[in-house]
């Protein structure tokens, strides 16, 4: 029997010294009587978790063999619902901190880096050498399988079990078989380890120190204890002092892998949490706090989910993390039970958030070099909650890469489940009994579908929603995570109902398939140095083919050179693609630079944090961007290509000219090709813009054009209109002179009567036949030859209305509308009356020739003929 030490003077479990006293007491039923029922005064615990198992003897012998109930319960007082109350050793919650100094939120990453200078001898296991390393970095990169194993409770009493840990079976000893006759096939268990006795050093070892180094490697890692109450779930995972369980271990661990890892430096913060009656508690937040808000949980579907609020405290050292785990053990909610004294009442989750990336030069990390232990916040940084970029407690990445150095985060879970049990005699008991109950059933019937859908290639649905614990699982238990369970057994023949369902447990888990992945953020550098290397691959494979294809060729069936045609095909995408990520990269980069962190995510950028469906859609919708661009540039080429031949017989500089407008318009396209490829399909802006100018320009002077000629048009038709008029007003004018002549002739004046001495044998008519040639006429080819100079004088003067108003009312001679300012035909009209004299002359002139032609036509005396009128 190993000596076990007592864990801590804190505890309320008594040292070392008293052991025959504690051991005396243990096998005293009244003792054991007295201290539950001491315990059940505070029913809920939040004492110190150490648990006493420096008192092994003494607690094993006290654990009944079986769940039975203890003697007592009768006299148990009601368990009061109150808030918790802390026990002597445990940090008084009332004290504790508000916000914590190494809250995530409070320093500034960069300056709580770890590295392997700074791991003092102390906090390191001495057993971790690099061949050490190198076989456990072997290890864990292999499975694909959740690593189960069983571990038997130590007893003093009989147990219903056989083991062989060289095997890694366990059987049910024949002689606790329902039917004995069925001895000749007794039920029997192949794990990947079955383990046994107290020492919690080779449980480690075996069921967890390769996951802690994966979770160290970069991926997820859960490791967690499964079985019925006091089977030893807390023992396994939390131990005591002298025999520390899987997570102080796994701690120490973590720090003598920084130690071994001189290239990387490691940002770690962890957070300690509990489901308990279905509600997650923040264990490192005060009670007051973590009670006034619970924790929930955000996202999923597959991916990371996200706790908030959740506090994440940085740590430095292994003595952090003590110190952590004490404060969230502090608050774990215990109490004595039927079956066990101290059991876990609820679900806890201890996390460790792991980012690290290479060391840098110091060059490349501006001020964040860690050369030792630095103060949180100091220097004057802003902390991350501060500057706008990370959010507190949201559980995402808190190192940035740079300096083309990716981040890798990853998550180790170490989880305590509380245990299956019985209906028990306490009503607060049997409440969260209950609840525990029920969500380690959904556990298993999740496990269950999971391990159905995977050996019967099935996709059915998964009921991780039915429980906080499985909806808080879900993304491990859907394969992105390295996963270890330890289903932990009590021995006692009276438990083998329980023990054989946990062993059912463990069979249909270890059918899961994992797959878990790396998670690593990647800085733009690294990322245009990887499209660069593959572009240079593709390339040379490319120029291989190329080479080999006329030889391939005349081996090759039509269907072969098909394929081989595509394989290029693809291969030339593939380039063209990583060209344009390169581009997009680089352009985002200067962005960056320039401190546009507004601006949109580029539709290309690759975020190693997306599902692998939401990839293949973003690959999807870039190919097809792509094979538009692509046939955009072969459009543009063909009608280059389409464009007239050179003339041979063309001048020398005929051809220079066309050899420049082509190469002019070559440029044009590359400058349009360029803008695509840049722009992902957009037009180049300037160009754009440009075109849109010219064209507008054109537009513009062809609207002027049409719009003057509308109005030129409208101006013709409204001369024509006048033309009209007038010519109608000169052939009623010549008609009325036609008739006054007709009337003056028939008259029958003879020459005698008349004052001139000249007669003239045509009468009036022969002046009309002797005017001058530049009359009317002239303008109107021909027809009109009377009109106009009498026409207007005689509207002009009145003539005398005996005659004239018979055929001519004045007020239709008033009434014409006509302007004869500017016509030609007036023009026309004067000059023939006056003879180029000016305006006003002009009218007066012509007022005298008409007046001495029609003011008294006794006095008319036809000119003769070939002479003009006066
Ligand atoms: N392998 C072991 N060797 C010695 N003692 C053990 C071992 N496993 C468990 N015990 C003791 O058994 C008791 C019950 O163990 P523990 O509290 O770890 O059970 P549990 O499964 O966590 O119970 P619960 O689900 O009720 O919290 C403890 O006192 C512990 O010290």
């Amino acid at each position: 029997m190993p000596h076990r030490p007592s864990l801590s003077s804190s505890s309320t479990a008594s040292t070392s010294s008293d052991l025959p006293n504690r051991l005396l007491k243990s096998v005293t039923p009244n003792s054991l009587l007295a201290s539950t029922h001491k315990r059940y005064k505070t029913p809920l615990s939040v004492e110190t978790r150490s648990k006493n198992f420096s008192k092994t003897k003494s607690v094993l012998s006290s654990v009944p063999a079986s769940p039975s109930r203890r003697n007592g319960s009768a006299s148990r007082p009601q368990t009061p619902a109150s808030p918790r109350t802390p026990r002597k050793g445990a940090e008084s919650p009332s004290l504790m901190p508000a916000t914590s100094e190494m809250d995530v939120s409070n320093v500034d990453p960069e300056q709580v880096l770890v590295d392997y200078q700074m791991i003092e001898d102390a906090e390191v296991s001495g057993e971790i050498d690099q061949a050490w390393l190198d076989a456990a970095m072997q290890d864990h990169g292999k499975h694909d399988k959740v690593m189960v194993s069983v571990r038997v409770r130590s007893s003093e009493g009989q147990t219903a079990w056989n083991t062989s840990p060289s095997t890694n079976n366990i059987k049910l000893d024949p002689n606790y078989t329902k039917n004995p006759a069925s001895n000749s096939n007794p039920v029997s268990f192949n794990f990947d380890a079955v383990l046994t006795g107290s020492p919690n050093k080779p449980v480690y070892t075996t069921v967890a120190r390769s996951h802690v180094h994966a979770a160290m490697d970069g991926y997820n890692a859960v490791v967690f204890a499964y079985g019925q109450t006091a089977s030893g779930k807390t023992y396994t995972l939390s131990g005591g002092d002298d025999e520390p369980g899987i997570i102080p271990r796994a701690m120490r661990d973590v720090f003598g892998f920084i130690r071994q890892t001189p290239t990387r430096e490691y940002l770690l913060r962890c957070s300690y949490l509990e489901i308990y009656n279905e509600n997650i508690h923040d264990l490192l937040a005060p009670p007051s706090m973590a009670a006034a808000s619970p924790v929930q949980i955000q996202g999923g579907g597959g991916s990371d989910i996200i706790l908030t609020p959740l506090r994440e405290e940085v740590v430095t050292s292994l003595k952090g993390v003590k110190e952590v785990l004490k404060r969230g053990e502090g608050n774990r909610r215990t109490a004595c039970t039927d079956w066990n004294d101290r059991s876990s009442r609820s679900h806890s989750v201890f996390r460790l958030v792991i980012e690290s990336r290479e060391r840098g030069t110091g060059e490349d990390d501006g001020d964040s070099i860690s050369t030792g232990r630095q103060t949180p916040a100091a220097g004057g940084r802003q902390t991350p909650g501060l500057n706008g970029r990370q959010t507190p407690g949201s559980g995402g990445s808190k190192l940035q890469a740079r300096g083309g150095r990716s981040v890798q985060t990853s998550v180790l879970s170490l989880i305590d489940l509380a245990g299956s049990e019985k209906a028990t005699s306490d009503k607060e008991r049997t409440r969260e009994g209950k609840y525990i109950n029920t969500s380690l059933l959904t556990l298993g019937t999740v496990i269950g579908t999971l391990s159905d859908n995977a050996s019967k290639r099935k996709s059915d649905h998964v009921p991780f929603r039915n429980s906080k614990l499985t909806r808080m699982l879900q993304p491990s238990l859907s394969g992105n995570a390295r996963i270890s369970v330890v289903c932990t057994l009590n021995p006692d023949p009276g438990a083998i109902g329980e023990s054989m369902s946990t062993l059912q447990f463990a069979k249909r888990i270890k059918n899961v398939h994992l797959h878990a992945q790396k998670k690593e953020v990647i800085d733009t550098e690294a990322l245009i140095e990887r499209y660069r290397k593959e572009i240079e691959d593709l390339t040379r494979r490319l120029a291989e083919r190329e080479a080999e294809a006329p030889v391939r060729a005349r081996r090759l069936s039509a269907q072969e050179q098909l394929a081989e045609t595509k394989a290029m095909r693809d291969l030339n995408n593939r380039i063209q693609q990583l060209t344009n990520l390169i581009l997009t990269s680089e352009s985002q980069a200067v962005d960056e630079a320039k401190g546009e962190e507004s601006r949109p995510a580029s539709p290309t950028k690759i975020d190693f944090d997306m599902s692998p469906y939401q990839l293949q859609q973003e690959l999807l919708a870039a190919r097809t961007q792509l094979e538009s661009q692509a046939n955009q540039i072969l459009s543009l080429e063909a009608s280059l290509l389409s464009r007239p031949p050179l003339d041979a017989g063309a001048s020398e500089n005929e051809k220079d000219r066309l050899i420049a407008e082509q190469t002019k318009t070559i440029k044009e396209l590359e400058i349009v090709v360029k803008g695509y490829e840049e722009n992902l399909g957009e037009p180049l802006r300037a160009v754009k813009e440009d075109v849109e100018k010219e064209w507008k320009d054109k537009l513009h002077e062809e609207v002027r054009k049409r719009e003057e000629k509308e109005r030129w048009g409208e101006e013709l038709v409204k001369q024509l209109d006048k033309e009209k008029r007038i010519r109608t007003k000169l052939e009623e004018e010549r008609r009325a002179l036609a008739a006054f002549v007709s009337k003056f002739d028939s008259l029958g004046l003879t020459p005698s009567k008349v004052r001139s001495p000249r007669p003239s044998s045509g009468g009036v008519s022969s002046i009309f036949a002797g005017k001058p040639q530049n009359t009317i006429s002239e303008i109107d080819s021909g027809k009109n030859v009377f009109e106009t100079p009498l026409r207007l004088e005689t509207h002009k003067l009145q003539l005398q209305p005996s005659l004239l108003d018979q055929v001519m009312p004045q007020e239709q001679w008033e009434d014409d509308g006509l302007d004869f300012d500017d016509s030609p035909v007036k023009r026309r009209v004067f000059e023939f009356g006056t003879g180029g004299v000016s305006k006003k002359g002009k009218g007066v002139a012509v007022i005298g020739v008409a007046r001495e032609v029609l003011s008294d036509k006794e006095n008319i005396v036809p000119p003769a003929a070939g002479t003009t009128a006066r």
